[in-house]
């Protein structure tokens, strides 16, 4: 019996995927995470070397999605192409009807490889550049900035791609990883249950979070701007984007890693404007709050990631697709679980009241 593809101690501020926590997690390459939560146990070096050589071959898209990639960035934005995309993918994959275990696998091993190469050939092209074709001897992380900016990355930032996928892999039944479960509980494919979870990954409220934050920092500009800016919004009983969860009641330990992530860039960078500016934005929210509340509210998962993407030059509306390529391996954990079970979810209306 498989392990449980999440923990969450949500008072703890406690998080495992697959019993590991992900302090140990962050330090692993993202294939073998990818592959924990897909196969249930980490993998050892052979087995490493072989998912990674087959993610690593899938890497590359045909003309046909490349025509669709340039037309889409004529008029949508990052998340509707991509979601538009991968729909349309699909009709290339010859096991897209084969339901086994081992056709599901090809499946979920060509959208894990597929899905970066389609963002930054979105944005490249969107931005009049020719797309950057996928380097296979390079890691996730790696190969996305390179495809992304067209040189080799920075140690450093590769570095903190890798664990920016990682942190962002998987949580449990949040909304984008239950609709892709509901999905694949009709025995609906791969596909459609990937594309289930990019559409309600994409709301503010969720996914979508971390390009609000980005675009908030550059409102705010400056850390003498961000405490006014914090007060007004609170006074207004606007949410601040990047804060708050439904289950983590402390500090999300994600939130943690990234905050030490982003100060080990600016530091690196020679330039703590960012990193400082956001880490007034916290102080402001969380004294402003355990002031109106008598509780505090801790940034999540979306906020100091918001911060790294500022150092490493990723423009806000990439921010929401940059978080799907770490969620992917998620979503496909649980469709793989929900595909075993062979029964159809279907909550009784009531079960909203709670929600
Ligand atoms: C990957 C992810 O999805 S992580 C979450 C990303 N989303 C965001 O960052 C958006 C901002 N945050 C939020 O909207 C919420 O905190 C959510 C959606 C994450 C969690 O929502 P819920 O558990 O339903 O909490 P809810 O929205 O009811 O908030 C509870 C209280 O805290 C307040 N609150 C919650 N989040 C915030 C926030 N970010 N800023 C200010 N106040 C907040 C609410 O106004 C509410 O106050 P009230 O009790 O006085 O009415
Ligand atoms: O779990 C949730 O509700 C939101 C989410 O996806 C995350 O925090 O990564």
């Amino acid at each position: 019996m498989n392990k449980n593809i999440c923990f969450i101690d949500g008072l703890e501020g406690i998080l495992k995927y697959r019993e590991v926590d992900i302090n140990e997690l962050v330090e692993l390459p993202y294939d073998a995470v990818s592959y924990l939560l897909i196969r249930g146990e980490l993998p050892g070096e052979q087995e490493l070397a072989e998912y990674s050589a087959r993610l690593h071959a899938e890497r590359g898209i045909n003309r046909e999605v490349m025509d669709v990639i340039r037309m889409c960035n004529l008029n949508v934005d990052a998340m509707e192409a991509l979601r538009t995309v991968v729909s349309f993918i699909s009709q290339f994959d010859p096991d897209l009807n084969d339901s086994s275990q081992e056709g599901n696998m090809r499946k979920a091993i060509r959208l894990i490889a597929m899905v970066p190469t389609i963002v930054a050939a979105y944005y490249r092209t969107a931005n009049g550049k020719e797309p950057v074709p996928p380097d296979p001897s390079l890691s996730h992380g790696a190969n996305f900035l390179y495809m992304l900016k067209g040189s080799k990355p920075d140690p450093l930032e590769a570095e903190v791609m890798e664990k920016d996928f990682i942190l962002s892999a998987e949580h449990e039944l949040n909304a984008s990883t239950f609709s892709s479960r509901v999905t694949a509980s009709t025995l609906s494919d791969l596909y459609s249950a990937v594309v289930s979870g990019l559409c309600t990954l994409k709301g503010p409220l969720h996914g979508g979070a971390r390009s609000e934050v980005m675009n908030m920092l550059e409102a705010i500009a400056c850390p003498e701007n961000a405490e006014k800016f914090v007060l007004e919004k609170i006074e207004k009983r606007e949410k601040i984007m990047g804060f708050g969860h439904r289950v983590y009641k402390t500090y999300d330990p994600r939130g943690t890693i990234f905050k030490q992530l982003s100060r080990k860039l600016a530091e690196a960078k020679g330039d703590m404007h960012w990193y400082e500016t956001a880490e007034t934005i916290e102080n402001a929210v969380v004294c402003e709050l355990v002031e109106k509340r008598g509780k505090p509210i801790y940034p999540n998962v979306d906020f100091y990631s918001g911060v790294i993407y500022k150092y490493m030059d990723i423009p806000p509306q990439l921010a929401t697709s940059i978080f799907a390529i770490g969620r992917i391996s998620g979503w496909i954990a649980h469709c793989f679980e929900q595909y075993e079970k062979k029964k159809i979810i279907r909550p009784r209306a009531f079960m909203l009241d709670e929600c």
